[in-house]
């Protein structure tokens, strides 16, 4: 952005290499894929792999014995962040203006969601590492966190493999699962959760995500049945644009006890738009499709300060990117399941993982910075 040509560094390179270089951070960035275990199925399209970058910024100055490197992850999700092409672009000249500064880099990628994503994160984890601080008290300022309570992701399926999918997830120690709806008839749906409710008992608690699946009559009828079925939470069931019809729903008698969530809804109008319609309960943030978890952050305080609920979830990232979903979490006071535990989706992953799951919650890393290791490797 603020490239001096009459102080131009040196002269020398490929003749694009010509910016000042005021920083002395370098990022790096590869491209990676990675095969779901099962494809995951939702009204809003089968996910079957996740292609994205990892980045690496290195602080060239740094003494040798002092970390100073910081990881972040860009996994661009079709309908939901800028496609791979052009987040690579955004990467590339994010590359370039990081010489100028760290701001200039993320501005660079400013509208490229998933690459602001990656970028910084990537700043924020070599931050955090520099100050010896868990990435999740690095941007909350706040106590302290052992766990976030976690949702199993549950794909479209048949009744059957859906009652066996969410048994599967309470035996292994889930007590919240999040049921994909809105491929099937409403009453195919319905019928899914009834049998689901009756295998697992009341204790378990059930929420679904319509993905923007249905009309108005047929939330209705889903709606009321969900109520006795003791749902907690229907999430986005009708197209984002319609805050007016989530705003009905919520006052719809029969309901009741069923809170109404907004994901595509939230990307779409924001929190003012949101709240000014009394259209949601809660809002489903997504770091990796609003720009980053600095924007999530603040998205989250903001909610929170109008009543409304804010759920961490992922767009099936790698696990440098879920990691930091997971410190995004533990930064938020008192926030609900959140849908990080989608490790298991994938049949590969960048690198190990630090999250360990126990008995439906993450347990938070508590290593400086994001806390994950040897995913860059040579
Ligand atoms: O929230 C979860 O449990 C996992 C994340 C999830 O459901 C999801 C994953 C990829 C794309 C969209 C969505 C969604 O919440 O709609
Ligand atoms: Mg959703």
């Amino acid at each position: 952005m603020n490239e001096n040509p009459d102080r131009g560094g040196g002269g020398e390179g490929d003749g694009d290499d010509d910016g000042e270089r005021e920083s002395t951070l370098e990022l790096e960035y590869r491209p990676f894929s990675l095969e779901l275990a099962t494809s995951l199925e939702t009204a809003g399209g089968t996910i079957d792999s996740r292609d994205g970058f990892l980045v690496r910024i290195t602080d060239t100055a740094a003494d040798g014995d002092e970390a100073a490197v910081g990881y972040g992850e860009a996994t661009p999700l079709a309908g939901w962040t800028e496609s791979l092409e052009d987040c690579e672009a955004a990467l590339e000249r994010a590359s370039d203006e990081i010489r100028t500064s760290p701001a200039a880099a993320l501005e660079a990628a400013d509208r490229q969601v998933a690459a602001r994503h990656a970028i910084a994160l990537a700043l924020a984890d070599l931050q955090a590492t520099r100050e010896a601080t868990p990435l999740y008290r690095y941007v909350g300022q706040g106590p302290m966190v052992g766990r976030v309570p976690v949702n199993a992701t549950i794909g479209d399926g048949s009744p059957s493999e859906t009652v066996h999918d969410v048994s599967d997830a309470v035996e292994r120690g889930f007590d919240c699962c999040k049921l994909k709806v809105g491929r099937r008839s409403v009453e195919a749906d319905i019928e899914r959760v009834r049998r689901t409710r009756s295998a697992v008992g009341p204790e378990v608690e059930l929420r679904v995500d319509a993905n923007e699946a249905w009309t108005y009559n047929e939330a209705v009828t889903a709606l009321e049945a969900f109520g006795e079925l003791d749902v907690s939470i229907l999430e986005q069931p009708l197209p984002a644009g319609s805050l007016a019809g989530h705003a009905d729903l919520r006052e719809h008698e029969g309901g009741e006890g069923v809170q109404i969530a907004l994901d595509e809804g939230f990307l779409e109008h924001g929190v003012d738009a949101i709240c000014e319609a009394q259209a949601a309960d809660a809002v489903v943030l997504k770091p990796m499709a609003l720009g980053g978890v600095d924007v999530a952050r603040k998205a989250a305080a903001w909610v929170q300060e109008l009543e409304i609920t804010p759920i961490v979830t992922t767009t099936i990232d790698g696990v440098v990117a879920r990691t930091a979903a997971v410190h995004l979490a533990a930064s938020i006071p008192d926030v609900p399941a959140c849908g990080v535990a989608t490790a298991e989706l994938l049949a590969s992953d960048l690198g190990r993982d630090p999250v360990l799951l126990e008995k439906g919650s993450a347990v938070v890393p508590q290593a400086k910075g994001l806390g994950v290791e040897g995913v860059w490797t040579e």
